[in-house]
């Protein structure tokens, strides 16, 4: 009898990792998928209820096709994955957290796809590891710090902190409604996995407040270092982003050493999602380029 390839699903990639980073002790939960040479990890923005494969479940099996080995980490306080207090940079603590799985997974080298606070912590462990970073592809995210044209925070953060602080389904579809360009999209199945996510942890909902209240800078602006940073980065941002505001993009793209800027129109805060044909093809591609 030959062995079967299992199905790409949550379940059957589903793994967990002790980490020990510092003084950082934690188990960590991913999704680990595909045995190519080259390994994309991809890290979710801090939405309530977000994951790794909430955020990338129409991305880990292009990637996968492609010839990626992809790891979905869910970071500290998200998910699956440990609670913890963050009263410092979320985006630091991300990194530390990706360095102890790396190291337990005996990976060294890796192209990093964030989204939102996922692109934050990508550039902190750019940072922190440079000889660890092949490419990086930052979405709608990159770095804290203030708009020139917008002001701070635009609605979406105020939802979302909103849901946090309350999190019915009430404010959770108010959130929802200005994650997308396009809100028809939003299928109840989509919703319902959201509020079951998000409920399934209500310590992760908690801590997240108490965080912002200790710290509300949880992503500080690095803008000032990201010319240390050389890897080859594509940045992806949304037209119509109600969260992270596109001329954050373009610090992105004016600060960093080697960095192109491609910008979707009908397109909110999750390219990923309601642009995901295109954004796999653009990546993949990006990432066959070099490392
Ligand atoms: O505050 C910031 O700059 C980051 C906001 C952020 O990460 C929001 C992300 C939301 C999602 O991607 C999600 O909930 O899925």
């Amino acid at each position: 009898m030959t062995a079967q390839t299992p199905a790409l699903t949550e379940d059957s990639t589903s793994r967990f990792a002790r980490i020990r980073e510092g003084d950082l002790d934690l188990t960590i939960h991913f999704n680990d998928a595909g045995q190519g040479e080259e390994t994309v990890v991809m890290l979710h923005g801090s939405g309530p209820g977000a994951s790794g494969w909430a955020n990338f479940s129409r991305n880990v099996g292009p990637f996968v096709d492609a010839g990626y080995r992809v790891i979905l980490m869910d970071c500290p306080g998200w998910s699956k994955s440990d609670p913890i207090l963050c009263t410092g940079s979320r985006s630091e603590l991300n990194a530390r957290a990706l360095r102890g799985l790396l190291d337990a997974l005996d990976l060294d080298r890796i192209h990093i796809v964030g989204n939102s606070m996922g692109g934050h912590s990508a550039v902190a462990f750019a940072l922190a590891n440079p000889t660890r970073v092949g490419r990086l592809v930052l979405m709608g995210g990159g770095t804290g710090g203030v708009s020139l044209f917008q002001p701070m925070p635009l609605e979406g953060i105020k939802l979302l902190q909103g849901v946090y602080r309350d999190p019915t389904l009430e404010n959770l579809k108010k959130m929802l409604n200005v994650f997308m360009f396009d809100a028809s999209k939003l299928t109840d199945e989509l919703i319902r996995e959201r509020l079951d996510n998000m409920l399934a942890r209500r310590e992760h909902l908690d801590n997240f407040v108490k965080s912002l209240a200790a710290n509300p800078r949880q992503f500080p602006d690095i803008s000032p270092r990201l010319g240390e940073i050389a890897a080859p980065t594509l940045v992806i941002w949304g037209r119509d982003d109600r969260f992270v505001p596109l001329d954050v993009g373009l610090r992105l793209l004016w600060g960093l050493q080697d960095a192109q800027l491609h910008v979707f129109n009908r397109c909110g805060h999750w390219a990923q999602w309601e642009h995901a044909d295109a954004f796999n093809r653009m990546v993949i591609q990006f990432l066959a380029a070099g490392s």
